[in-house]
Order: structure tokens, then sequence, then C-alpha cells
């Protein structure tokens, strides 16, 4: 039996240890996230990547209109494998093209020459006119938002894993920014009925999230900020048709203005690109709208489409939705 003494002494000393707790709690939090800036840090300094800044970059040069040029771009890795030869398009700003080919013909490479984490070695990438080399790496990078192919998770919270993405930009999400992009990406209900919400971990490979809901996260991370230019490097594939469209829906709503390159295998995604650029060969093959190319006989993108309806007539779901054009 409790007496009135011990009910005190346990409150008292109980309330003497949860704040300091709380206070762990969070020192461990802070120590993860050090812990993450400082591997991304050194991956990059061991990447010894060559992209330097130019002496004479002007100061606090932004993106406005975000019109992306490629003119006479060639590019390979190493010198023994061109990856892209000779390849020239215009995004103009405030539009989506989508960029579609075999695998390994180069989609992601072009997401990578515009960000600027490799210079091309013939040929230019501008934007608004600029460049690209002509910046700091720094002022090109804050107004681009790229969500890439493969989900990268930190191991810590899922709050923070979001919130990340404005990182680039200098200031920190709100939460409310960091429930928005969640409401975006079709993952805020799956994050609010978790016990511990957005405060709950994510243990990077054993993670108990699937692949669907790390790509949301993903997305939710690249929408957290207004960037004036989007990539999309297949960042809805790992999701149901009827979530991607969702998302699709959200990113089409949320995208006046901006400047869309979105790289997609599964063509139902595009239908409504301004553009779509058929790789080929290290070189552009096919140039047009959805319904300029499904028109071409004989069509490489024509095939494409046809070849992914007739997989999906033979599975029983519907590919696509109507074209409205
Ligand atoms: N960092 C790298 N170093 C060397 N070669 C690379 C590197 N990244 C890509 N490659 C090679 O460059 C070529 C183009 O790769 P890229 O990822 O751009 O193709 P992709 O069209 O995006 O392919 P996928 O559809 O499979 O993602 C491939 O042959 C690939 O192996």
């Amino acid at each position: 039996e409790m007496k009135s003494t011990d009910v005190l002494f346990f409150v008292t000393h109980f309330s003497g240890t949860y704040r300091p707790l709380t206070y762990l709690a969070s020192l461990i939090r802070e120590t993860i996230q050090v812990y993450t800036h400082c591997q991304a840090l050194l991956r990059l300094i061991d990447s010894g990547n060559e992209v330097c800044d130019p002496d004479d970059a002007p100061a606090n040069w932004d993106i406005s209109e975000g019109t992306i040029e490629f003119k006479d771009v060639y590019f390979s890795y190493n010198s023994k494998h061109p990856v892209l030869n000779g390849v020239s398009f215009k995004v103009q700003g405030g539009t989506t093209t989508a960029i579609v080919g075999k695998t390994g013909g180069g989609k992601t490479t072009i997401t990578q020459l515009i960000a600027r984490f490799y210079d091309v070695n013939r040929g230019s990438v501008t934007i608004d006119g600029v460049d690209v080399r002509h910046v700091k790496q720094r002022d090109l990078r804050k107004s681009i938002s790229i969500v890439p192919q493969k989900a990268e998770i930190l191991p810590t919270t899922i709050r923070h894993n979001i919130q990340y993405g404005s990182a680039s930009t200098g200031m920190s999400a709100t939460p409310k920014d960091v429930h928005e992009a969640a409401c975006k990406a079709q993952i805020h209900q799956t994050i609010s009925s978790l016990p511990y919400g957005y405060e709950t971990p994510i243990h990077g490979k054993k993670s108990t999230f699937s692949g669907g809901e790390i790509q949301r996260i993903n997305i939710a991370r690249g929408l957290i900020q207004p960037h004036k230019v989007l990539l999309l490097d297949e960042a809805t594939s790992a999701l149901d048709m009827i979530t991607e469209r969702k998302v699709q829906g959200a990113l089409k709503g949320d995208n006046q203005g901006k400047t869309c390159v979105v790289i997609a295998h599964r063509l139902s995604t595009i239908i409504h690109a301004d553009q779509i650029l058929v790789l080929q060969d290290g070189g552009i093959a096919e140039r047009g709208t959805f319904a300029e190319l499904t028109a071409l006989p004989d069509g490489i993108f024509k095939e494409m489409w046809d070849s992914q309806m007739r997989i999906s007539e033979g599975s029983g779901t519907s590919v696509a939705p109507k074209p409205t054009m």
C-alpha cells in the first residue's frame, strides 16, 4: 500500500528524470542528423567531383523563367562509353517535358547535367540563357528540386526526412510546409495513422516502410520548397496505379509555373506532357506531344505505347486515363 509521502517522492523524482530524458532524446536525434550530413559530405569529398564554380560567377544568380536548353550536348562518364551524342532540345519555362527511352539510354544523365553534377564534354546546357557552368552551383541548385529514382532515406524521423528537402534553400521548412508536402505526395494519411506520426523514425535498410511509401516521402521532400525547376526521375514507379494518378494530379496542380522534366517508363503518366523526347543511341530519335508521337506510323514511341497497352490488357488492368487532347 502506498503512502502519500511515497506518491510525493515518486512524482518529485519522476519529474526530475522526465525533462533530462526528453532532452537526451532530442540530443540523440540531432546527433543522428549531424552524422547523416557528415556521411553525405564525406561521400561528396570522396567522389572527387571536378565541377568548380567560376571566379567571375554573378552573386545570387536565380532562375527566373526556368527555360532549359541543351545545345548539341556530348557527354560520357568515361571516354570509352559515350552517353549523349549531340543532344539538342528546349524546355520552355513553366512547361513539362517527359524523357523516355531504353534503360541505360542517358535519361538520368540529362537531369544530372541540368543540375550540373557533371560538365558536358561539348555543347552547352543553359537555364534562362545562362550556361550552368557560369553560375555558382549553390545558386543553381537552390532553385532545382530533384526527386531521384532511388529514394535516399535518412536514418531519422519522417519529419526530418521531408524537411531535409529545404536544406538547399538555407531556410528550414515549417511543420505546416512538411504537412502540405506530405498531403501532395499522398502520404499524409499513412503518416498520421502511425502511433508517432511525423516523429516516427525510419531505420534505413531495415525500414518497415514499403517502397511506395518511401518513394512518396521522397516526393514530399522534393515538393517542400517552391523550386522553379522540378526534375522527377522515375519518382512514382513503385506506386500502384491509383496512388500514382493521385500523386500526378497533385503534382500537376502544384506545378503551376514550374518547369518540369519527368523521366518515366510507365507512359500513361506522361500523356499530358507538353513535349515528349524519345532518347535512343545517345540522341533524340523522336519528339512531340503524346498525340503526335502515337500518330507516327512505325514510330518508336508508338511501339513502346502499344506494347505497354498489350501488357496491361493481358493483365486486365487499365493502363491509361483517356488522353484529353
Ligand atoms: N556515375 C556513372 N559513372 C559511369 N557510368 C555511369 C554513371 N551513371 C550512369 N552511367 C552509365 O551511363 C549510361 C546512362 O545512364 P543513365 O542512368 O543516364 O540511363 P537511364 O536512361 O536513366 O537508365 P535507366 O532507365 O535504367 O534509369 C549507362 O550506361 C550507365 O551505366
